[in-house]
Formats: structure tokens, sequence, C-alpha cells
């Protein structure tokens, strides 16, 4: 098939990649010039495991191109997927007006029928309004389809070629014709590819992201509790998560969730809920909750240090909201960077991927070290808030060589607590004992 991906962020270009890999020719647009004319020279724009292979593989057999025209990338399409940004607007609701313009433009191109995909998480009433800006706009059939993405960043390839689950959300055979015939690869394995109305899949996407966050909020305080009753909550996660009900995935406490997604869409669920009258409670108590836990580490050490880090000196392993990824948005390093430094303590970080991009947003206020023992150099303590797997296992010895003191603030609880106690460390972790 013929598809075009609009948008070549982390959900375009993932998309267009796997779909390209499975025999369909794509092209990608996007209106950042410098993104496409690197992508045309076989350069990822983001870091994403595993999408390399897949990206130089799909661009050597031609099955994959790069634009800024619009009318030249959807001229041959017969599937349109529109992978815009839907960042939270001056009202924290979903700002629909990249999907939207999009949807606007394409209708003053198309000649021929189309299907319109929505891969955006976008609230539930979007695809009447797309359907809307094409009525607007053209005299041209389209069908208009919700197909929400899942993928995690940092497995994202594995997530779509191998999906738990396809949602698709249209009344149209004909646009479900297509759909099952693009997905089938995906789903070999039995997975469902589940056809339903567009508002319900619209809905499904918002309400997985809620719930995965509630999940691990829940987790949170249950951590923080663990704490002050004295109980060892890696403990209790595999006491709980041991019930099939309940699941060993997503209940890892830590210093709050973060990315560009369920902060996001958290927020824009509980907003769109009120537009119906509907209070969704518990979705105001996890983002107030979420909040309060990414500073959770910032607490403890004001606690340590009698509120005064004037002066200290503090090394930050881990930038991005969480491992094998570069992407640093809404990460809970930003928060704990913030405000160590309005406190007068000097922070020098370290990050396998996310250090360019915190660089362009906060370069002023921290330094970065090239690895991660350097970052250590006369440290009064080390913080770690990204568990990237090379942090599990360093060399202890060369830690307190550097370090002029033994102390680890740890946000993710990479660390045995027995050791901690053989290798003579003050040792603070989430919803554990405290070792001294
Ligand atoms: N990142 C994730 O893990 C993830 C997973 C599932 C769903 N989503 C959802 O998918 C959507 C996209 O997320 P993302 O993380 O890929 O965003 P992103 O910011 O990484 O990428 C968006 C891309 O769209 C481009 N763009 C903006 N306006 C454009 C236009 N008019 N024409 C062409 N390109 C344009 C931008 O330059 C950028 O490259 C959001 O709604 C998000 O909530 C994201
Ligand atoms: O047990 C856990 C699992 C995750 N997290 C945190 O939760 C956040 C999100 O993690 P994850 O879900 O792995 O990453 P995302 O790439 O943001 O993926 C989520 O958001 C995407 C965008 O909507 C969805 O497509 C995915 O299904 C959904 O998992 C990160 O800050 C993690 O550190 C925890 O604190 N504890």
């Amino acid at each position: 098939m013929n598809i075009a991906v609009i948008g070549t962020g982390y959900v375009g270009l993932v998309t267009g990649t796997c779909l390209a890999e499975t025999g369909n020719n794509v092209t990608c647009v996007d209106i950042v010039e410098e993104k496409v004319n690197k992508m045309k020279n076989g350069e990822l724009p983001i870091y994403e495991p595993g999408l390399d292979i897949l990206f130089h593989r799909n661009i050597e057999q031609g099955r994959i191109k790069f634009t800024t025209d619009l009318a030249e990338a959807i001229k041959d399409a017969v599937i349109i997927f529109l992978a815009l940004p839907t960042p939270p607007g001056g009202d924290g609701k979903a700002d629909l007006s990249y999907v939207l313009g999009a949807a606007k433009d394409i209708a003053n191109l198309i000649t021929d029928y189309k299907v319109i995909v929505t891969k955006s998480t976008v609230p539930v009433g979007t695809a009447d309004k797309v359907r809307a800006a094409f009525e607007e706009n053209t005299l041209v059939e389209v069908d208009v389809v919700s197909n929400p993405e899942f993928l995690r960043e940092g497995v994202a390839v594995d997530d779509f070629m191998k999906p738990d689950r396809v949602v698709v959300g249209t009344r149209s055979d004909r646009a479900k014709k297509l759909m099952e015939e693009l997905y089938a690869p995906y789903v070999r394995s039995g997975n469902p590819v589940i056809f339903m109305d567009e508002r319900s899949s619209e809905l499904t996407k918002y309400a997985a992201n809620s719930f995965l966050a509630t999940k691990i909020t829940f987790m949170n305080e249950v951590a923080n509790l663990c704490e002050l009753v004295g109980a060892d909550v890696d403990m209790v996660r595999r006491g709980v998560g041991a019930d099939d009900r309940i699941g060993k995935r997503f209940l890892f406490p830590g210093i709050g969730y973060g990315g560009s997604c369920f902060p996001k869409d958290v927020q824009a669920l509980a907003l769109s809920s009120k537009e119906y009258d509907y209070d969704f409670k518990i979705l105001d108590a996890v983002m107030e909750v979420n909040q309060s836990q990414k500073l959770k580490i910032v607490e403890k050490m004001m606690k340590y240090y009698n509120n005064d880090v004037k002066g200290k000196k503090f090394a930050l392993w881990g930038l991005a909201f969480k491992p094998e990824t570069d992407d640093i948005r809404e990460a809970p390093a930003l928060y704990i960077i913030d405000e160590l430094t309005k406190a007068g303590a000097e922070i020098v970080a370290y990050d396998p991927e996310g250090m360019e991009n915190v660089r362009k947003m906060k370069g002023d206020i921290l330094a970065f070290a090239d690895n991660a023992y350097e970052a250590l150099e006369g440290a009064d303590a080390l913080i770690i808030a990204t568990e990237w797997q090379a942090f599990r296992n360093p060399d202890f010895k060369q830690m307190e060589e550097k370090m002029a003191s033994k102390v680890i603030f740890d946000g993710r609880n990479l660390y045995d607590l027995h050791k901690m106690i053989d290798l003579g460390y003050y040792y603070n972790s989430i919803g554990r004992a405290t070792v001294n």
C-alpha cells in the first residue's frame, strides 16, 4: 500500500519505518527542514533502540522517503497517518491545532478517496472535528479513522512490530478492510485488532495511559507508606504483583512518572471529563501525588542537609525521563535540577543519551560530565534519577575514590540494601529503609 505519515517524531518515524518494513511504500512528511534533510542523508533525528537497522534497510530498498512537501507525500497515498503533536494548550487541554491544521491542508490537496488515520492521542470527538475539516474544504470522499498508538519509547520498534493489540475506531467498512489488511502482518501471533467506533477508540487511549499512571502512582504512595511503617516496597511489590489480576508490570515505585504522554494525557482526560460535567476525582489525586513524588528526592535531601544545600556539589546520574531514550520531556530530573540549583547547589550531570537536550534547555544552570564517574569528582552526594542499565552495577571502588562523601539518593532503587551496608554508604532510596 502507498502510505503517507505526517509528522516524523517518535510516533511518526517509528510508524513509517515499521510500515515500510512489511512492504508498504511510505512517504514521511515533516515541516522541520533540518530534520527532513538529516533523514534524507540516512541519519535518525531521534535515539530509539533498533530503529536504525529498519530505517537504513528500508531507505536502501526504496520503501521509505522523506519530504517537506505535503502535496507530493499524499498524492499517491491511500492511507494518510496523522502523527502530529497534541501538547497541552494554555488551558491544559490537548491542543488540536496541529491535527486540525494538517487535516485542512490535506483536504485542500486531495483529488481521490483517502483514509485519514489519527495516530496522535486526541480527545473524544476529534474524529468528528477532523471529518468536519474535510467536509468544509473538499468534496472528495474520505474516511476518518481513529487508531491510537500504544508504543513506549525505548522499545518502540518492538511495540509497533508486535503490539498487544491494535485499536481501530471506524464505522466505514471500506476503511476497516484497508486497516485490517495493513495491520495483518503485525498480529500474526493472534493478538487482536479491535474495531470499535471512533469515540470509544479515542477514549481507550486516554483510559489506558491514565490507568497505567494511576497504577504507578498507587505504588508510589505504597512506597511512601513503607518508609513510615518500616516495610520494604520491593517485597510488597513482589507480593502484590504475583496476583495475576494485578500483574507484575508498571508497579515500580520511583520519583514519579514523566515523559511526553502520561503527564499530558492524565491532565487532558481530567479536563475533558469536566467538559461533560464529570469530575474524574481519581485523576486529580494522581496528578497531585505525582507532582510531589517528583520532588521526593529533594525533600529527602533537604532533610539530610538541614535545609541548606548552598555550595554543595551533587552528581546526577540520569536525565532522560526513562532509560533507552534521549527524550527529556517532563523528566523528573529536570524538576530536581531546578529545585536544587535554586537552593544554591551545584550539579554535574551524566546521561548516556539525554545530555544534548538538557544542555539546550538548562545548559546555564548545570554542568555535564563525559561519563558517569567524571560526574562524581568531589561530589557531596550522588542522585540517581534514571535507571539506565549501566548504572546498575557500577565500580563502587572508583566511585568512592571520586566522591567527597559516600552518600547516594536513589530515585530508582537500583542497589541492594545489604550491599550498601557492606560498602559503608549512606543510601536513601524509595520505599525502603535508609542505610547509614
Ligand atoms: N512519544 C510517544 O511515546 C507516543 C506514544 C503514543 C502516542 N503518542 C502521541 O502521538 C503524537 C505525536 O507524538 P510524538 O512524541 O511523536 O511527537 P513529536 O513531537 O516527537 O513529533 C511530532 C512531529 O510532528 C512534526 N510536525 C509538526 N507540525 C507538522 C506539520 N504541520 N506537518 C508535518 N509535520 C509536523 C514536528 O516537527 C515533529 O517532528 C502525540 O499526540 C502523542 O501524544 C506519543
Ligand atoms: O513501573 C513503572 C513504569 C513506568 N514508570 C514511569 O512512567 C513513565 C512512563 O513510562 P513508559 O510508560 O515506559 O514510557 P512512555 O514511552 O511514556 O509510554 C507510555 O506513554 C505512551 C504515549 O502515550 C504510550 O503509548 C505507552 O503505552 C505508555 O506506556 C516514566 O517516567 C517511567 O519512569 C514508573 O515510574 N514505574
